[in-house]
């Protein structure tokens, strides 16, 4: 098969570096080896013949795959080089002679298998190959329908083509199972594809039509294009998958529309072409210069002549009217009674419009009004009065909403007080609204929602149907059980997830401080306490502790004196210390009302964490701790239980654990403890309050929102979370604070993690063995009398030596064995001591292939 030599290079892919690895004549034979995985025919055949085998690396594949002693026959045109377990001759498959030979090849056996790669030398005119391929492949099939076996398989590469389906129906008249397929080693932009047919019928007789090229391939006329359903159904379209049409090698058509106006065939016109145009072309049309300037050429008509292929029913009707009265002018002939028998296929194709054109007899043609029935002329009655009934609508909603506008504008310019909003909740007129605030009244609690408290309506006791009862029983039972598995793939996500876990630890810590609104009382310590509550600004373990105002009475009461710097409390103080506050003065400040002061009472979370635990906590914490570092329970940190079972943890317990002191958080050093920023979100909102922008005042009203107090009485608690996801509001994020925080969670994240630092104790451990023994060693020789003191402190040093080095010792290299040959069975490999690794031919060359290009590379540079 000639290639094409510029291409050449690019054909060298994969596969044909595996078939020459592999030792395969041609890369084809991994086209088999993938049918024969697919469809495994190889293996159950006993005789196989393969047609067009040259140079026969299917051949190849054939005898390796096959079961021993099967008869293998393979011909071609060119010689094909002697392969060990077939026969091979060449020959033209097409000619009898070649059916002869194979049949003295074969004798009395039949075929299980046929196989066909046969391909004509491609490179001139791609139709002449693929036909003659095409030819090929039925001159194959008559050899395969005359050798193959009952029930046999027959393999071919077909071109795809148009006559590939011809090809597939005939393959679907001789076998009973045909599958299409392309090996992934065949080339995308190859067009062979392959037709694997299984189940050979072994008809007796055979019509030889059948397998006659001319007939096989011959071409069925087309039937006659419906123009007439392109235009009156366009929105059928059908998809046009045969190309070009024979002759035919452009696919937009236009016409000057004067040609439309004159055509006795105005429909197929429509059908079949693009565009009808004006423009003047040559020596000038005089009909469509006129047809051009006429005032039934209207915009709407001229558009529509753009594009027909776009157009529906509703514009070809235009454009027919339009041609129908260009022709009254241009006084061609209308004949008003139209033989009804002799209507075009325009009137039967039109089907249910009312208005028609048709042609009569004798060529003329007139328009057709036909009468409206009655269920038409209602059905257009009440569309009709739809319209209306919505434009009606339209207008009133516009109406509306420039009355809403006015209003708005009146509001902003002052000119109405906020207490008439409400009539305006219900539309303009006020009736409509879902609060009305008459309704408010009558029910009496206008008072309570004043006060803030919020009203319950509580409805008196039902007496319900048992039927009810038990249903509600059963929903009942299916909301626990679907709430109990919420919680379990809840506790399972906290597992996986530390930030799930911290969240969790948050809202039960919030959840005692939850308490229903009941309006503004005025309390500061009320704010206070919702403010340490807030959730994203503390971590999980500071918010189980701090709970009741009782608790954090007392631990206010056993927090240092110094840490409450100029009236802010120790965690707000090393807040502020942050850099994105440094640029701000009086932080701080004895005496004046610092920024930091107006921050903290503004409800944002920079409440120290309190520094107690409750023994339950501590002891949890203490369990945990054993199980980690045994050997370290004696560094943990000092625990001082006070009378009333309050703890009171030293501060950097947690980094004594890990050792060294060194490495505590500046403000942990100052015996200030972190601050918990954890979300730029938080922190644009603390910069903003630290810095005036907004005031608590602003903080409070902000927060009033829509998802400020949320009904959520009986809802299940997956689904509060997940509302929760969403239902908030949107805050803006500083660039300062989200650079603040992403600097934040680097040092975090640069912290080591328990891990590694578990390890380092693991080393400084052996290292302290190590020098014990050394030291007793060394002692030993220095207190014995058979050395000089020069071998003393030689040995001395020598043994110093060995410590530094450390003890391990390294590893023997593994043996890398090549399997086969000697090598084959199972067992150790023979002459190999220590550890070793078998590895098949093909990696220890790639291995060796590697290693000789990575010297390579290295020599070069
Ligand atoms: C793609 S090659 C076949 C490769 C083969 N399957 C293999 O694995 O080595 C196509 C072969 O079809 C052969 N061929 C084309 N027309 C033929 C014909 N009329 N009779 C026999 N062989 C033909 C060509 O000589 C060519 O060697």
């Amino acid at each position: 098969m000639a290639i094409q030599k510029k291409n050449a290079k690019a054909r060298l892919d994969k596969y044909y570096y595996l078939a020459k690895e592999k030792g395969y004549r041609a890369r084809a034979a991994f086209k088999l080896i993938q049918l024969n995985k697919k469809y495994s025919f190889l293996q159950r055949s006993k005789c196989l013949i393969d047609l067009c085998a040259a140079p026969g690396s299917w051949l190849q594949v054939a005898a390796e795959t096959m079961p021993v002693k099967s008869l293998i026959v393979g011909v071609d045109l060119a010689p094909i080089k002697p392969i060990p377990k077939t026969i091979t001759f060449q020959d033209d498959i097409t000619t009898d002679r070649c059916r002869a030979t194979i049949r003295g090849h074969l004798k009395t056996w039949k075929a299980d298998c046929v196989i066909h790669d046969g391909a004509p030398n491609v490179g001139t005119a791609w139709v002449q190959d693929a036909f003659s391929q095409n030819e090929l492949v039925l001159s194959s099939l008559k050899l395969a329908t005359e050798f193959l076996a009952p029930n046999g398989t027959f393999v071919t590469k077909v071109f795809r083509s148009k006559d590939s389906a011809k090809l597939e129906w005939i393959f679907k008249q001789l076998f009973s199972k045909v599958e299409q397929t392309k090996p992934p080693s065949s080339r995308n932009v190859s067009a062979e594809t392959f037709y694997v047919c299984q189940g050979f019928k072994a008809p007796k007789q055979m019509d030889p039509r059948f397998l006659d090229p001319r007939h096989a391939f011959a071409e069925v006329e087309e039937a006659a294009v419906n123009n007439e359903a392109r235009v009156f159904n366009p929105e059928k379209k059908k998809r046009k998958r045969d190309g070009y049409e024979e002759g035919d090698w452009t696919q937009f058509h236009e016409v000057p529309a004067s040609e439309f106006i004159q055509t006795q065939d105005p429909i197929k016109m429509l059908g079949s072409l693009n565009k009808l145009h004006f423009r003047q072309e040559g020596n000038g049309d005089i009909a469509l210069a006129a047809l051009d300037k006429l005032p039934e050429t209207t915009e709407e008509v001229r558009i529509c002549c753009q594009d027909l292929k776009v157009l529906g029913r509703k514009e070809f009707k235009l454009l027919l009217r339009w041609r129908l009265k260009a022709r009254d002018l241009f006084g061609f002939r209308q004949k008003k009674d139209a033989n009804p028998t002799a209507d075009s296929a325009a009137t039967t194709a039109a089907g249910t419009a009312n208005d028609t054109v048709a042609e009569g007899a004798a060529g003329e043609e007139v328009a057709t009004l036909a009468p409206m029935d009655e269920e038409m002329k209602l059905q257009e009655e009440i569309q009709h009065m739809k319209d209306s009934q919505d434009k009606v609508k339209r207008k009133q909603r516009r109406r509306e909403n420039e009355l809403k506008q006015k209003e708005i504008v009146r509001m902003q310019m002052g000119m109405m007080v906020p207490t008439e909003i409400g009539i305006e909740a219900g539309g303009p007129a006020g009736d409509e609204g879902t609060f009305r605030l008459r309704d408010v009244d009558k029910a009496g609690i206008g008072r309570q929602i004043v006060r803030g408290r919020m009203h319950t309506a509580v409805e008196p006791e039902k007496k319900v149907e048992s039927e009810d009862e038990e249903e509600d029983e059963v929903g009942d039972a299916l909301e626990a059980q679907l709430d109990s598995m919420y919680g379990q793939y809840q506790e399972r996500r906290e597992d996986r997830d530390a930030k799930a876990k911290a969240k969790r630890a948050r809202k039960q810590a919030s959840g005692e401080n939850d308490e229903e609104f009941e309006g503004f009382d005025g309390k500061e310590d009320g704010a206070e306490t919702d403010a340490s509550s807030d959730a994203d600004l503390v971590e999980d373990e500071d918010d189980d502790l701090a709970t009741d105002e009782e608790d954090a009475a007392l631990l206010n009461e056993l927090r240092p004196k110094d840490q409450m710097k100029g009236g802010l409390s120790g965690r707000a103080a090393s807040f502020f210390q942050q850099d994105i506050f440094k640029d701000l003065g009086g932080v701080g400040d004895d005496g004046e009302e610092s920024e930091a002061e107006r921050a903290r009472d503004s409800g944002l979370d920079v409440d120290s964490p309190p520094l107690k635990a409750t023994a339950a906590a501590e002891e949890e914490e203490d369990v945990e701790e054993e199980e980690a570092e045994p050997m370290e329970i004696d560094e943990a940190s000092e625990v001082s239980e006070d009378d009333d079972g309050i703890e009171d943890v030293q501060e950097a317990e947690e980094d004594e654990d890990w050792g060294s002191g060194d490495e505590k958080p500046s403000t942990e050093k100052e015996g200030r403890p972190n601050i918990d920023i954890i979300t730029a979100e938080a922190m644009t909102l603390a910069h903003a309050l630290a810095t005036g922008k907004i005031t608590k005042q602003q903080l409070e009203d902000d927060n009033w929102t829509k998802y400020s107090h949320r009904d959520t009485d009986g809802l299940p608690e997956w689904f509060l979370d997940d509302e929760g996801k969403h239902s908030k509001t949107q805050r803006p994020v500083s660039a300062e604070a989200a650079k603040a925080i992403k600097e934040k969670l680097r040092a975090l994240n640069a912290r080591p993690i328990k891990k590694v630092r578990e390890a380092k104790a693991r080393k400084t451990m052996r290292t302290a063995r190590r020098l014990e023994k050394l030291k007793k060693k060394s002692e030993g020789l220095a207190e014995g009398d058979e050395l000089s003191e020069k071998d003393k402190a030689s040995n001395i040093a020598k043994l110093m030596a060995t410590a530094k080095k450390g003890t391990r010792k390294k590893k023997p290299p593994v043996k890398v064995v090549r399997a086969g040959g000697q090598n084959k069975g199972a067992g150790r490999p023979k002459g190999v001591k220590g550890k070793y690794k078998m590895v098949d031919a093909r990696l220890k060359k790639d291995v060796r292939g590697e290693k000789r290009a990575a010297k390579r590379n290295k020599g070069k540079k």
